[in-house]
């Protein structure tokens, strides 16, 4: 049978057809044009006879392309003869050429090696673990890289192994088995490509493959940069699928934390230390109620002296401030560029960790003793007396984009977390600057009662793993209450479910950011919203911190705390007593406990 270019004087039958087939399609991977390589088969055929194939075939086309680049060169008039190595031609194209090196495999194979489940979660000295039975997980490590793999050599490997039948080995999506689990089909191609790399270091110290020179080089990095794009084109692909079927568990937690849960991509980066990874929980961007807590956001419950019907568009533009500001006094609590106004900034610098405290009026009236000793509760340890913002919500007429909603809005900022190289475990640092007063994250978790919270880390200290729990205390309006419920004391625990906030770290005095309780649908404060505003400019990549009040001396509390490592001037904690290190039981209070 003839083929459709005019190559039947030279082909005679159906597997010659097949050959020439097969001839194009390696030189069209290579980006060189049809005619020209019809025209060279033609030539090479009248030299070579009955042997071409035999010779094409063995050689990995080799001896085609190295024609038709001579052929292409001398049609635009600059024919050359170049013996230069696989460096020459780095050094030819230039430092941007785009060539890609062995590193953007290794990048490659990284980014699309699927993460493992569970078995690579790493327990960090210091830090709070707390996750290793939980389902999601465990986040990938990155593969080890092959070190002494020059790009040249990967080039040449690639030549000699896949430009034969370039479909079949680079792992096309077009080649990958439909039903195949897409996890398994990534980690085949992964598969496919150490192994092409660890054949090339063999290749590298055996027979030489191929005489260096220019073209050839050319021919490779072309080689290359296919296989890298039909690579990288088929991870986005099965990504994307995966996404699709509604399992999110695929994605790669160090490019994203948050599961495509927040506006930016929140990375992971540890660059001291590549073993390490982030303890695992589920990432939610909203807290939610774990069983026994009463958060009343009900529509009826929020009256006309609770939100703003009549308002249109920002509230902060109107003649006069609306219903929401009332309970900041008439002012909002937020400026027009969407920042913590500068009152607000001052009066929680001022009051530092120092809030005037409301005292329950009994052991047995304070929701934080009572079920630690239900027959002879200890006194109140107190409770800070803070000031709620207010934003506007569901029943107010002004839009989403009102000035007045702020924290609703989510995280608008781009963030990292990252291994402190201090000994603090992971932390979050901006990736940009931030001006004072800016809204960066909330505090989200489950929402638990301060009962389900003891027993919670009661049966915690009962398994003896050295597991924690991340509790924040929602009782910044305890004291207009007497007597609460059980089921109206309640605390956030970022433990096994939260977001960023939970890898944000304590420094003593001069944190960069403060808490701000900020009511949003639920009127009566049982529960709101913690959310976090710097308290001065920071500059991109400095860490953000946050003074948990801990009280370093606290004898009494059941969990002695760590050892601090802020490295602030003002450091309370740097060596806990004695008595702290050494003690195991009793109870205690404080207004954040960030247990340890
Ligand atoms: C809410 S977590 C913060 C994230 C934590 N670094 C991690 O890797 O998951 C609180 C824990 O971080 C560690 N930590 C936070 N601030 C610290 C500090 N200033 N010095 C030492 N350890 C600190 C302690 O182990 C503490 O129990």
């Amino acid at each position: 049978m003839a083929s459709a270019d005019g190559l039947a004087t030279t082909t005679q039958d159906d597997e010659d057809d097949e050959r020439t087939k097969n001839a194009h399609y390696a030189m069209a991977t290579l980006g060189l044009p049809k005619p020209l390589v019809t025209r060279t088969l033609k030539k090479l055929s009248k030299v070579y006879g009955n042997d071409l194939w035999e010779l094409l075939e063995n050689g990995n086309y080799e001896l085609l392309a190295d024609q038709v680049f001579e052929n292409q060169e001398k049609m635009q008039g600059r024919a050359r003869i170049v013996t230069s190595s696989a460096s020459d031609v780095q050094e030819e194209e230039g430092p941007s050429s785009n060539v890609q090196s062995d590193k953007e495999l290794g990048h490659l194979e990284s980014s699309v090696q699927p993460p493992l489940l569970g078995e690579n979660s790493v327990k960090h000295p210091g830090v709070p673990q707390t996750h290793g039975s939980l389902p999601l997980a465990a986040i990938g490590e990155a593969p080890p890289k092959q070190s002494g793999v020059s790009a040249g050599k990967v080039f040449r490997k690639l030549v000699a192994s896949d430009v034969s039948c370039p479909k079949k080995q680079l792992g096309s999506s077009t080649t990958l088995k439909k039903e195949k689990p897409v996890k398994r089909q990534l980690e085949s191609m992964v598969a496919d490509l150490r192994a092409q790399k660890e054949k090339l270091v063999k290749t590298e110290h055996g027979p030489t493959v191929m005489q260096p020179h220019t073209q050839k080089e050319k021919l490779v990095k072309r080689q290359v940069e296919t296989v890298v794009t039909e690579l990288h084109a088929t991870a986005e692909e099965l990504q994307q699928k995966q996404w699709d079927q509604g399992n999110g568990q695929f994605l790669d937690i160090s490019l994203d934390l948050s599961r495509g849960n927040e506006a930016y991509p929140i990375r992971v980066v540890n660059e001291s230390n590549s073993k390490s990874l982030p303890p695992s929980f589920f990432y939610i961007s909203k807290s939610e109620v774990h069983q026994d807590a009463h958060v009343n956001s009900s529509l009826t419950r929020i009256g006309d002296d609770h939100c703003c019907p009549s308002c249109k568009d920002n509230c902060l533009t109107a003649d006069f401030p609306c219903a929401c500001a009332r309970e900041t006094g008439g002012e909002f609590a937020y400026t027009h560029d969407g920042c913590l106004a500068d009152r607000y900034l001052a009066k929680v610098y001022k009051a530092g960790t120092s809030y005037r405290k409301h005292f329950c009026e009994s052991g047995y009236h304070c929701p934080e003793e009572r079920h630690k000793n239900e027959e002879n509760p200890s006194k109140c340890k107190g409770h800070p007396v803070r000031d709620f913002i207010k934003e506007c919500w569901i029943k107010c007429g002004c839009s989403k984009f009102c000035g007045n909603r702020v924290v609703q809005r989510g995280i608008s900022r781009h963030l990292e977390v990252f291994w402190t190289s201090e000994g603090k475990g992971w932390g979050i640092r901006t990736l940009e600057d931030l001006p004072a007063g800016a809204f960066v994250f909330e505090y989200v978790g489950e929402i638990l009662t301060n009962n389900e919270m003891y027993e919670r880390n009661l049966a915690l200290q009962k398994k003896g793993n050295g597991v924690h729990t991340y509790p924040v205390l929602l009782d910044g309006d305890w004291g207009s209450e007497a007597n609460l419920k059980d089921e109206e004391a309640l605390c956030l625990d970022a433990t096994y479910f939260g977001n960023v906030a939970r890898f944000l770290n304590h420094r003593c005095h001069d944190a960069n950011m403060i808490d701000m309780p900020v009511e949003i649908e639920s009127p009566d404060h049982h529960y709101y919203h913690v959310a976090f505003f710097t308290n001065r400019v920071v500059k991109a990549m400095e860490e953000l911190t946050w003074d948990y009040n801990i009280d370093f001396e606290d004898v009494d509390h059941p969990i002695p705390a760590f050892t601090c490592l802020c490295a602030s001037q003002f450091c309370r904690g740097r060596k806990p007593s004695r008595e702290l290190q050494c003690r195991s039981e009793g109870n205690g209070t404080k207004r954040r406990e960030m247990l340890q």
